[in-house]
């Protein structure tokens, strides 16, 4: 999606920020989006519901002034897949059967909030927010929507989707629901007893006006019912009976009127296993209207922070193996929270309750403030322990020596946008996108709020080749598809029957190749890192017939062999995929050899 629409060779403007608490599932997203070989991704491992904004502060920076470049950071689409208790993936988890209980939603809650709020927060005005839960939980689902919009007053609205995606069966949101907790269903926050109150809260009700109020029951009625209520397939929800509609705020259901919600929750979007065989989902599109301020954001209980504060730590013992050390360092929000924490004592605003409800988890504001200003390297390595800094490579000698071994055309600028994260000899060398280089550069002007995983594509790593090579650097195949349209040299075009060879046995004498004059061209070539392509003019495999870009891997011309600096899984899928050669085996006693292990070997 990042590079939809683009020309190959061709950057989209734009970025991806991919966010996960957990370190491994940080590189389970890792490993996914390499084969993407964008530089417009960047991943990153906080709390999202303290996810860093990056704001400048208007004293404190010539940046600020540069309107040209990110002052803080805004997005134009957020998605909130949040953590849940993931009882829509029933039919495949089967694990969960034993563990599922309906406490289990309960404590999600106010964490799926927090996050979703947070989202709003980072969102641009005009922007949209998907929020999304694997559950069927309306706890989990309508419930925190319905808090979301509650919270941020006039500044969201909650859109109807309907005539988009339309072969997406889909059914509305619930108006309304009952609340489990320890075997009793409660319809209301004062049926709760006294001893369960600050467990289940009152936005978990569909009722809930505002965070800290409670309604009367009117009128009992089985709201299970409405899991029940048989809805068309191709339903449409602003026809339906059986749902509440959009009527400004006031409920249309007769029987029980002050126990719905009074927001328009059936646009928001139920999948269910049985519609589509598969499992369930809930899905929500939010629009945000102006900003979010002190006077649209209801007022919270301190007594509710503490909870939530709480709640949160526990939460997230559950929710992660690893959590890596960090100290939140949003300045600006927090400044301000400590601005109106001093103007208002009693209340706090909800802008401020979405960074206070993470950052009171481990770290005093004070702190956290003023350690981010005095950050050196010592405190670098305290804070994001165990994840390596981002450096900007500026070596002007060694990448002027890249661009003129390769012949990298001008218009291919590294200028700026070459990354290492190693600080002594920059082994790998990072390519990222304009929009990724301003904000590395924004986050190093707040004091590096953002804990980097992974960006870029890997672009260039350093080799230490005795050939002769007159370049410390060979290509990287993932970042070639980015790189070789702007390539002149190194650059050799290898007959099928060769390319597959090289596919298949990595290594190959230049007096073996089928094509003799492709030997003799291998032969006659400088040492070092080259690029061999499929020969224009060939049958291609269907599957691939549409695609423009040619085929390329990196080598290396060795000194009587051309060796191959592609890992076995990506040769088994350019065999299989791009080349169309099923079940052709490519030698696999190094599969478990990572790319710069085969490198080296082959030097
Ligand atoms: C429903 S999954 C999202 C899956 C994701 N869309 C994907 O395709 O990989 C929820 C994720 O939230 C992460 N998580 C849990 N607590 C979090 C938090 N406080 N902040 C950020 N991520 C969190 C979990 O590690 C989990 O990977």
């Amino acid at each position: 999606m990042i590079h939809q629409s683009k020309e190959p060779g061709l950057l989209p403007t734009a970025l991806v920020i991919a966010n996960d608490l957990k370190v491994q599932r940080c590189d389970v997203l890792i490993h996914n989006t390499k084969r993407m070989c964008t530089a417009n991704l960047i991943v990153t491992n906080h709390e999202a519901q303290s996810f860093p904004s990056c704001s400048l502060a208007k004293d404190d920076s010539e940046a600020y002034k540069d309107h040209c470049k990110p002052q803080r950071l805004e997005f134009d689409r957020v998605l909130c897949d949040v953590p849940c208790s993931g009882d829509g993936t029933l039919r495949k988890s089967h694990d969960l059967w034993r563990k599922w209980s309906s406490s289990m939603g309960n404590e999600f809650h106010l964490l799926q909030v927090n996050i979703a709020m947070r989202g709003i927060a980072l969102l641009k005005v005009g922007g949209r927010m998907v929020y999304s839960t694997c559950s069927m939980n309306p706890v989990e689902n309508e419930a925190v929507v319905a808090e979301l919009l509650r919270r941020s007053g006039s500044s969201v609205e909650l859109l109807d989707v309907s005539t988009e995606l339309r072969e997406l069966v889909r059914r509305p949101g619930l108006g309304t629901w009952k609340v489990n907790d320890r075997g009793s269903w409660f319809q209301t926050h004062e049926d709760v007893p006294d001893s369960r109150k600050n467990v289940i809260l009152p936005s978990m009700f569909p009722s809930s006006t505002s965070i800290h109020e409670s309604h009367k029951v009117y009128n009992s009625f089985d709201v299970n019912s409405e899991y029940n209520v048989p809805f068309s397939r191709n339903f449409n929800i602003e026809d339906t009976n059986n749902v509440n509609c959009d009527t400004g705020g006031i409920s249309s259901s007769n029987s029980a009127q002050s126990l719905d919600s009074k927001f328009p929750l059936h646009r928001c979007m139920r999948i269910v296993p049985h519609d589509q065989d598969g499992g369930a989902f809930f899905i929500a599109v939010i629009h945000k209207l102006s900003l979010l301020n002190e006077n649209q954001v209801i007022k919270v209980r301190k007594t509710e922070n503490l909870l939530s504060k709480n709640r949160t730590v526990k939460l997230q013992e559950q929710c992660q193996h690893r959590i890596v050390s960090e100290v939140l360092d949003d300045n600006k929000l927090l400044d301000e929270q400590t601005k109106l924490s001093v103007a208002n004592q009693t209340s706090k605003d909800d802008n401020l309750t979405e960074v206070k409800m993470a950052s009171d988890v481990e770290y005093s504001q004070t702190e956290s403030g003023d350690r981010s200003r005095r950050m050196d390297k010592l405190d670098y390595q305290h804070k994001w322990k165990g994840i390596d800094p981002v450096l900007f490579f500026k070596d002007e000698a060694v990448i002027k020596n890249i661009v003129s071994f390769f012949g990298i055309e001008e218009s291919f600028s590294l200028e700026g946008h070459l990354v290492t994260r190693s600080t002594d000899n920059a082994r790998r060398i990072y390519y990222v996108s304009k929009a990724v280089q301003d904000i590395l550069e924004l986050n190093i002007q707040v004091g590096e709020q953002i804990k980097i995983a992974s960006l870029g594509v890997k672009m260039f790593e350093r080799h230490r080749s005795k050939d002769g090579c007159s370049c410390a650097y060979r290509l990287s195949y993932e970042g070639l598809s980015l790189l070789f349209p702007y390539m002149r040299k190194r650059i050799l075009h290898a007959s099928p029957v060769d390319f597959q060879h090289l596919l298949q046995y990595r290594t190959i004498n230049f007096a073996r190749f089928a094509d003799a004059r492709f030997g003799e061209e291998a032969a006659s070539m400088m040492p070092g890192c080259c690029v061999v392509v499929l020969r224009e003019g060939y049958q291609i495999a269907d599957s691939i017939a549409s695609d423009p870009s040619p085929i390329a891997i990196v080598c290396w011309r060795g000194r009587a062999t051309m060796n191959v600096l592609v890992s076995p899984a990506d040769r088994k899928e350019l065999l299989e995929y791009r080349f169309g050669i099923k079940a052709f085996k490519v030698e696999d006693e190094k599969s478990n050899k990572n790319i710069d292990a085969l490198a080296e070997e082959s030097l």
